[in-house]
């Protein structure tokens, strides 16, 4: 996942230098910097407040930086608005739809504002709209709503796709199609900036992912990557056949973190840590009952890498 497949790309698709933005007197962006390539799928992940919805829309030309350089696709998104609104596609807000046009009305009069639209017909199928077409804007459920905007953030056949908040409010099932539905539509090519809160999302669909905390990148790597850095990448949980006491675990190196619970021991560490664990119980001659080790998950990486709140 982690190749772009465009060798020789040189210049990044979307670009965010330094970028900067106050709301009285409060930083909320304080010196975003990333690059995105051409076909890759880039996740920004962060806590609520965290100021990813204010860099994408930076990108997007509808809020202006302080300071600090944005580009998409070689353009300014101020200077260039127009031009940067034929390459980038974005998710609507519920506010910014007619609630009287009718879905097929919304899909055609949007693929009619862009040079070379793809077909809606196939993409309102993939999304399960069909059987919606005449169905009124404010006649459908949050998860119609939602599958629309990512219909007509789609259907201009953009070179740029942000989708914030992609698949809030879908049902398990539409979701799991919405992520074919980006996967397919990177392999055409496209460039996707998710906004996202949803781990498994992210983890599934992204090759790289910033993690914004306070309106600062505070880490930016692939999925695993974020996971492999953490103090507790690996979890090995057990229940000994004779009690260990908390000198013998405490011994054990890169060991990050020690639970009880009902006679069962989980351990947080390293691959080091299961090791020894292993040895360990070899030496003792203890036999361990459903033992179990596992890779930490995103989820838990992303509660590392960002601060606690009040
Ligand atoms: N127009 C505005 N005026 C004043 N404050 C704003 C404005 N827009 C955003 N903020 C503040 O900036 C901070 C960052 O907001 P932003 O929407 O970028 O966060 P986010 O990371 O997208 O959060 P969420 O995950 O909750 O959507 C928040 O504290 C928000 O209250």
């Amino acid at each position: 996942m982690t190749t772009h497949g465009m060798a020789g790309a040189s210049e990044p698709v979307v670009e965010v230098s330094e970028l900067r933005k106050s709301y009285g007197g409060r930083n909320v962006v304080d010196g975003v910097s990333f690059s995105v390539d051409e076909g890759e799928i880039f996740g920004i992940l962060g806590p609520n407040g965290a100021g990813k919805t204010t860099t994408v829309e930076c990108l997007e030309g509808l809020r202006v930086p302080d300071s600090g350089r944005v580009r998409v696709a070689g353009l300014d998104p101020r200077a260039d608005h127009d031009a940067v609104t034929r390459v980038l596609g974005a998710q609507l807000q519920e506010s910014e739809l007619q609630p009287k046009l009718t879905v097929r009305e919304a899909l055609e009069l949007y693929a009619s504002l862009y040079p070379s639209p793809l077909d809606w017909r196939p993409l309102a199928e993939r999304l399960g709209l069909t059987g919606k077409l005449t169905t009124r804007f404010s006649g459908l459920s949050g998860g119609q709503k939602q599958r629309l905007f990512i219909a007509l953030a789609l259907v201009g056949a953009p070179r740029v796709v942000v989708l914030d908040e992609l698949t809030t409010g879908l049902d398990p099932r539409a979701r799991r199609d919405t992520w074919e539905l980006i996967e397919d539509v990177r392999a055409g090519g496209v460039t996707v900036l998710l906004v996202t809160h949803f781990m498994e999302e992210a983890q599934r669909l992204c090759d790289r992912i910033a993690v914004i905390d306070g309106g600062r990148v505070t880490a930016l790597d692939t999925p695993s990557g974020l996971v492999a850095r953490m103090a507790r990448s690996t979890v090995i949980s057990f229940t000994p056949s004779t009690p260990l006491d908390d000198e013998e675990l405490s011994a054990l190196p890169a060991l990050a973190s020690v639970e009880r619970r009902d006679g069962r021991i989980t351990l947080g560490g390293t691959d080091e840590t299961v090791n020894a664990v292993v040895s360990l119980l070899a030496r003792r001659r203890i036999t361990a009952h459903q033992l179990r080790v596992t890779d930490a998950t995103l989820d838990e990486a992303f509660l590392d890498l960002t601060a606690a709140r009040d």
